[in-house]
């Protein structure tokens, strides 16, 4: 009776199934519970998904009469055949009902529309033939309706569901007017039939008779109406432009103002007392170049092996800048060079270790190299000033294109992006693990996994905890760190674990760990994600962007699992790095 033990009893059902090449429904054993030998009540199962395990045949009789407690039913791409047995109807709690891409044919069963709790249905690319019957609006919860692919025949009922989201009967053999309600859907949704109506064109009739109503009055209301319209924004561009030309004689531009103040950045500064500042302040700054000969005095950037183009110091100082951001280890700022690509710099404040410790550990950060990581080009020590170079990435983080806080204009990001970030990011980490038991990140958060443009995951900011002082601890990392870390200084392999399953939380859910709603309840994101799959509604958890991916849903589940396993209050509950890498490169194929 214990709720847990029956979900992992499914789970284990679900692995069983999902291992076998070839199944046969088995008369003989009646409920899918006794099925595969794994007890449980059925009454009790919420969820059965057997996707594309090769399952063929009628379903016989009998299976889903016992199943009342069914939330989720997924048996898509499977060989079954037949028609759907009329017990289906006694799962009254099924919300979610995949079926698409099976053999079922004869007429959509009558017994489907008592599932009044049905909020998701896919019959698609199956042999379902007759009509399509009105008893679909006795659904008043559904969000999708999928029934494409199929040979349905006949015109469209008159569906009138509130809040039908996705709908589609695409490649059918339907004919006729599309329903008022339903012209709102895109084209998508109607092609491969002989429709008429909304996105369809208008129908023969129907055409005739809107434009005949239109000579009248209509026409001269509409003609006024766009004069109406023309005069407005002609007045407000005129408004517009007058406000312009005034805010710009009352305040001239002066691009030095617009750059951080003196004391905020040394980067962007083209000051010459800001110069002579650091010169004064210059102590043995040795440049891989100029190695022994360093006594030359000349404000060095150490440059790593991996950098593409070098540059001096000055020519940093005199780069145009802007700030980035603050972070936990300062500010970063980005500045443009007159030669080369944009480069991120880093100004690192409380720094806590002394020079040596400082120049050994980050020439230890400076020789990591991974596809994944975010490659540290160039670092500048004295005593006042520690900058770390990176090159600028102009996709910008995680963090920005998941939440948008870089303004409007986003584009959700795909599931196969995810997936690919979620992979990219688990492998950058797995990297940085295998330098050495004691090697760590430390500070995984959406907005240190930055972008290229062609979405590949580059993790940053590792390996810096180590190098500040116990001050910086700020509640931004919060949602993130691992429950039993008490000094953001000593953060274990499994800490680092814990802050990416958060994060590929994030990923699937959408939804920031410090997310304010989330905390004013004291709850954080993996408990949050685990209460609503326990009451299975696994489903309710994703991404509203990522709904339409109806064909990944089953490795979204597996990524969420795998995101729980890694959030798991104890650490030796949560796998190792390379466990999770090769669970992930499992799903991808
Ligand atoms: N190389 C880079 N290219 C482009 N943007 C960057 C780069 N490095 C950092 N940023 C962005 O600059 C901003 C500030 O970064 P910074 O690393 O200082 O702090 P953070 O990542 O926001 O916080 P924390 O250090 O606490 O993790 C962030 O939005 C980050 O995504």
């Amino acid at each position: 009776g214990d709720p847990s033990s029956e979900k992992s009893a499914l789970l284990a059902l679900r692995d069983t199934v999902a291992g076998a090449k070839a199944l046969q429904w088995n008369p003989t054993d009646p409920t899918p519970c006794q099925w595969r030998g794994v007890r449980c009540q059925s009454n009790q199962v919420s969820e059965l998904r057997l996707p594309g395990v090769g399952l063929s045949g009628e379903i016989p009789a009998g299976i889903f009469g016992n199943l009342t407690n069914l939330k989720t039913l997924s048996l898509r791409f499977n060989a079954l055949s037949g028609s759907l047995p009329g017990d289906l109807g006694r799962c009254a709690e099924l919300r979610n009902l995949y079926l698409q891409g099976n053999e079922f044919s004869g007429e959509i069963p009558a017994a489907l529309f008592g599932l009044r709790n049905l909020v998701r249905l896919n019959l698609a690319r199956n042999s379902f033939s007759g009509k399509i019957p009105s008893g679909f609006n006795n659904l008043s919860r559904l969000a999708t309706l999928f029934l494409d692919r199929n040979q349905l025949s006949g015109s469209i009922p008159a569906i009138d569901l509130p809040l039908l989201a996705q709908f589609n009967v695409s490649f059918n053999r339907l004919n006729g007017s599309i329903p008022l309600k339903l012209r709102t859907k895109p084209v998508e949704a109607f092609l491969g039939n002989s429709l008429c109506g909304g996105p369809m064109g208008d129908c023969p009739n129907e055409g005739n008779d809107s434009k005949s109503k239109l000579s009248g009055g209509a026409i001269v209301g509409i003609v006024i109406g766009s004069l109406i319209g023309v005069v407005l924004i002609v007045m407000v561009v005129l408004v517009l432009c007058r406000k312009r030309r005034t805010r710009r004689s009352s305040r001239s531009v002066d691009i030095a103002s617009v750059k951080p103040p003196l004391e905020e950045g040394v980067v962007g500064v083209k000051k010459e007392e800001e110069l002579k500042r650091l010169e004064g302040r210059n102590e043995n700054v040795v440049n891989v170049a100029t190695a022994g000969n360093g006594a030359s005095g000349a404000r060095k950037l150490v440059f790593f092996a991996n950098s593409k183009n070098v540059f001096e110091l000055e020519d940093l100082l005199r780069a145009s800048a802007e700030v980035l951001g603050k972070g936990t280890f300062g500010t970063t700022y980005k500045a443009l060079l007159d030669v080369g690509d944009g480069v991120a710099v880093k100004r690192l404040r409380d720094v806590s270790v002394n020079e040596s410790e400082f120049r050994e550990r980050i020439e230890g950060v400076g020789s990591l190299d991974h596809e994944n990581l975010m490659s540290l080009r160039a670092y500048y020590y004295s005593r006042d000033e520690k900058l770390l170079v990176f090159d600028y990435m102009s996709m910008g983080s995680l963090s920005a294109l998941l939440h948008g806080n870089r303004g409007g204009g986003r584009t959700p990001l795909s599931w196969e992006i995810r997936s690919r970030i979620a992979l990219g990011v688990a492998r950058g980490i797995e990297y940085l693990h295998t330098q050495g038991s004691m090697v760590s990140h430390g500070n995984i958060t959406a907005s240190n996994i930055l972008l290229t443009e062609t979405y590949n995951a580059k993790v940053s900011d590792f390996c810096l905890a180590q190098l500040v002082g116990p001050s910086s601890n700020p509640n931004r990392i919060a949602g993130y760190r691992a429950p039993e870390v008490t000094d953001v200084r000593r953060v274990s392999q499994k800490a680092d674990v814990y802050s990416y399953g958060v994060l590929l939380l994030e990923l699937l859910t959408g939804k920031p760990p410090t997310n304010s709603l989330l905390n004013e309840d004291g709850v954080d994101l993996p408990r949050w994600v685990q209460s609503v799959v326990r009451e299975e509604w696994t489903s309710e958890v994703f991404a509203l962007e990522l709904l339409r991916y109806q064909n990944a849903e089953e490795e979204m589940v597996q990524l969420l699992q795998l995101a729980l396993d890694c959030a798991a209050q104890f650490p030796d509950k949560r796998p190792w790095m390379t466990d999770v890498v090769s669970q992930i490169e499992d799903l991808a194929h």
